[in-house]
């Protein structure tokens, strides 16, 4: 007799849900290390995509510059249309290269932060600004940890099926963009499990509060999954993703506006994790927090998770 994951009765269906950007990719990338030792099977594909990070960067810190007021000098503001006007191809052409190098190592960045800490540019630009001078390389490969940092919108559905502590899990990625969103359901092809990532680091953001676009909106997406019939006997994995960021950008955060009685950022992660566990069944979900871009930390707990997984279906399979 077999149960669903083991080899007679195939894999263990799973969707992998969330909200644009809150993680999906990277933990799909955290399962096929886990079942392939590496991330992605061709590193080199992915110079492109680290390029085109650096030059999202670049055009969004124009903007940043001229809402924090600062002084952005002629020779600069040439460099920053260049890069407008620059129309990525295969290979970033010398000029750009001298443009990004120019705003590199000019002390726009600086300036800015001086005035604002966390700056509203996408994620981890730190760690890819720091990076530039290699992503400038034509032959350059970017390393794994490049890949996780840097950001491609999925389209369409990813799917890969991968081996986790003896059990079979074929998973499915749906992008998180709204329109993309409308259409999950028509994928919901008698799923067993429903791996929902969160993104904490929102609660930092201030489009969380006050009718910002954030406002209500990853809980009120996982409620109608959860109100969602053909979900009804799923288990859940609630992953409550980049807890680094969190970290970084919690720091001095004022979390009353989520709720009265919070004042510190533990207090704030544990209230928010609430919203969604008690939406859930008790002894049918899973929740951990984790940073998704840390390897060893993420191959630990997903590790973990997926040996507890396989080890209460297997003991129980009918709820599966
Ligand atoms: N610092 C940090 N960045 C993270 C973490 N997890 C994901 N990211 C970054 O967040 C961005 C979005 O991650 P993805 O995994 O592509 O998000 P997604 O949910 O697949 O997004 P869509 O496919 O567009 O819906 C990328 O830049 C990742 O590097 C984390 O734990 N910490
Ligand atoms: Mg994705």
């Amino acid at each position: 007799m077999g149960s669903a994951g083991s080899v007679s009765r195939g894999p263990i269906r799973t969707l992998v849900l969330g909200c644009m950007s809150s993680g999906k990719t990277s933990f799909m990338r955290q399962m096929v290390k886990n079942h392939t030792k590496f991330v992605v099977m061709k590193r080199e594909y992915y110079l492109y995509c680290v390029q085109l990070n650096i030059l999202v960067i670049y055009r969004e810190l124009r903007k940043v510059c001229n809402n924090l007021e600062v002084l952005i000098p002629d020779e600069q503001l040439e460099a920053f249309n260049t890069i407008d006007e620059y129309r990525h191809k295969e290979k970033f052409p010398d000029k750009i290269k001298d443009c990004i190098k120019l705003l590199k190592d000019s002390q726009l960045f600086d300036l800015c932060r001086m005035r604002q800490r966390i700056l509203p540019l996408p994620q981890n630009y730190n760690y890819l600004i720091s990076r530039a001078d290699d992503f400038m390389n034509d032959s350059f490969v970017p390393t794994e940890n490049d890949i996780m940092m840097s950001y491609s919108q999925t389209a369409g559905l990813y799917r890969e099926e991968v081996t986790c502590q003896g059990f079979k899990f074929d998973l499915l990625e749906m992008p998180g963009h709204h329109i993309w969103r409308e259409r999950w359901t028509q994928h919901f092809d008698d799923p067993n499990l429903v791996v929902f990532v969160i993104d904490l680091s929102e609660l930092c953001d201030s489009a969380f509060y006050d009718k910002g676009h954030l406002e209500n909106k990853t809980v009120s997406v996982f409620s109608s999954l959860v109100n969602n019939p053909l979900l009804a006997k799923v288990y859940w994995l609630l992953i409550f993703n980049k807890i680094d960021t969190f970290n970084d950008h919690s720091a001095g955060f004022d979390f009353k506006k989520l709720a009265s009685h919070l004042d510190t950022g533990d207090s704030a992660k544990s209230f928010y994790r609430s919203q969604f566990t008690t939406k859930l069944p008790k002894g049918k979900f899973f929740a951990h927090m984790v940073s998704l871009v840390n390897f060893k930390e993420s191959q630990t707990i997903l590790t973990d998770m997926f040996r507890r997984i396989g080890r209460m279906h297997r003991e129980r399979p009918n709820l599966m």
